[in-house]
């Protein structure tokens, strides 16, 4: 199994390009299934959600060819309307072949993934926006059965506990684009990638207005067509690498993202006091002397600070002088990298929601386990700033969503290495 050993770093310098989003593309490339033309897609990342993604659509029937890194050419002339177990197990975000196949057959049997490490992932807003669309719905086996054959446009709350669901309300728009009369929804998610997504379905044919606010209005559509599209730059690897820049007190620039992408998180950098300057397309941190300031965060639906880039953000708070809290309201468990941290010498309490965070910490390196996706960034982001190695292990976790990490970040002077567990000493081995 690969494992990364990290070392103490001194200042990042230089510029670094951010891919395509995960989070936009796994939902995009499943709206390929709405029709049976040809869509040709830019800018996908190489991770492994984009290698499951794409392993489930040519099970379901489509056609898939490469002609060039990040491009794919996606074609479904027949498809099937089930997803099986073992490949909807493998990836979350599988929960999004609902939606199309639902528009496009009519029905629907797919797998009901499970929840994951930062909590319980439900998906009764995706069953009841389902509902709502006059479809019938049955859980049986562990499946979600969906008769689509009396799907009919109308008002949608797809409001939950905590707000909007990013998935659920994707699901959603790809069921109507396709469903006879008008769809309403209300509390749709905002966030970037959904905006993304629906600008897609219009290069589609689809009918949709109010894209990027609450409030989506579908007009179903008989049929959608191929399109071209480039998905958006991923602003959650965007943010980790400006924590990055400031962990190391760098002069690092992000290059390929919109700062307005990511309003709520340079907002906290900045209240932080972390000196940037902010382009067009770029986001350059620059250095600073002495510590910067605690800010308290609590994570939001955009446009507040999105919960994907809450560990990230508590990695640079043990090297800020103070107390900081990070509150999480769209999972209260994601704090499985807070144990890892304290192994490190990070000095964190977890009371209900929150991480109370206090700083600075000297940091050491420590072997520790990577529990999911940005629990692993924030990990490798605090072993800059320890003393000595890191070996952070089960790193699967950290390649489903972010694309040659460690390539891009020792082009800018990081101390991170790909090897494998042989390579650990013997000492340091999990069981
Ligand atoms: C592939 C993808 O895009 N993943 C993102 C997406 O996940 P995902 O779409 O799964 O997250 P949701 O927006 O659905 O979840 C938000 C909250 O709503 C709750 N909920 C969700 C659906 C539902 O039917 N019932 C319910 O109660 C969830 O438990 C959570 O508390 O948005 C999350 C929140 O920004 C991000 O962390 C994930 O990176
Ligand atoms: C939680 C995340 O993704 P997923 O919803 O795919 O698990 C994430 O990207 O941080």
């Amino acid at each position: 199994m690969d494992v990364f050993k990290v070392s103490g770093n001194g200042p990042l310098r230089g510029q670094i390009k951010v891919g395509g989003a995960k989070n936009a593309a796994l939902p995009i490339l499943a709206a390929t299934l709405l029709t049976d033309e040809t869509v040709v897609l830019r800018n996908v990342p190489d991770l492994s959600d984009m290698r499951f993604m794409l392993e489930i659509l040519r099970h379901v029937g489509a056609e898939t060819v490469q002609p060039e890194p990040g491009v794919w050419e996606i074609t479904s002339k027949k498809i099937t309307h089930v997803a099986p177990y073992d490949l909807v197990r493998k990836m979350r975000a599988s929960v999004c072949l609902l939606g199309p196949l639902v528009a496009r057959m009519r029905k629907a049997e797919v797998s009901i993934p499970g929840g994951c490490v930062i909590g319980p992932r439900p998906i009764d807003l995706h069953i009841k926006g389902l509902k709502k669309l006059n479809c019938q719905v049955e859980i049986a086996n562990g499946y979600v059965h969906v008769d689509a054959s009396e799907i009919q446009g109308g008002p949608i709350f797809l409001g939950g506990r905590s707000g909007s669901t990013v998935t659920g309300t994707a699901n959603i728009v790809m069921a109507a684009t396709l469903a006879p009369g008008t769809t309403r929804l209300e509390c749709a998610a905002c966030e970037p990638e959904v905006v993304d997504l629906c600008n897609m379905l219009v290069k589609m044919g689809a009918k949709i207005t109010g894209i990027g606010s609450p409030e989506l209005v579908i007009t179903g559509v008989e049929k959608l067509h191929g399109c071209e599209h480039s998905v958006i730059a991923d602003r959650i690897e965007a943010g980790t690498f400006v924590i990055a820049g400031a962990i190391t007190r760098g002069d690092v620039t992000v290059k390929g993202i919109a700062p307005k992408l990511l309003g709520a998180f340079l907002d906290k950098l900045e209240e932080a006091g972390l000196p940037m300057e902010l382009g067009e397309d770029y986001i350059r941190v620059l250095p600073y002397e002495g510590s910067l300031k605690t800010v308290d965060v609590v994570t939001l639906p955009h446009p507040g600070y999105p919960t994907d880039l809450q560990a990230q953000l508590g990695a640079l708070m043990t090297q800020t002088e103070g107390l900081s809290i990070i509150t999480e309201r769209i999972y209260p468990n994601r704090f499985m990298h807070v144990p890892e941290l304290q192994r490190m010498g990070a000095d964190i309490s977890i009371e209900g929601p929150s991480a109370i965070i206090k700083g600075a910490s000297k940091l050491s390196g420590a072997p520790v386990m990577a529990s999911d996706l940005r629990a692993s960034a924030a990990l490798i982001l605090a072993a800059f700033a320890a003393e000595g190695d890191t070996w952070i292990q089960r790193i699967y976790h950290l390649d489903r969503g972010y694309e040659r990490f460690e390539q891009k970040l020792s082009a800018i002077g990081a101390k991170i290495e790909r090897l494998k567990d042989t390579d650990m000493p013997k000492e340091l081995l999990e069981d």
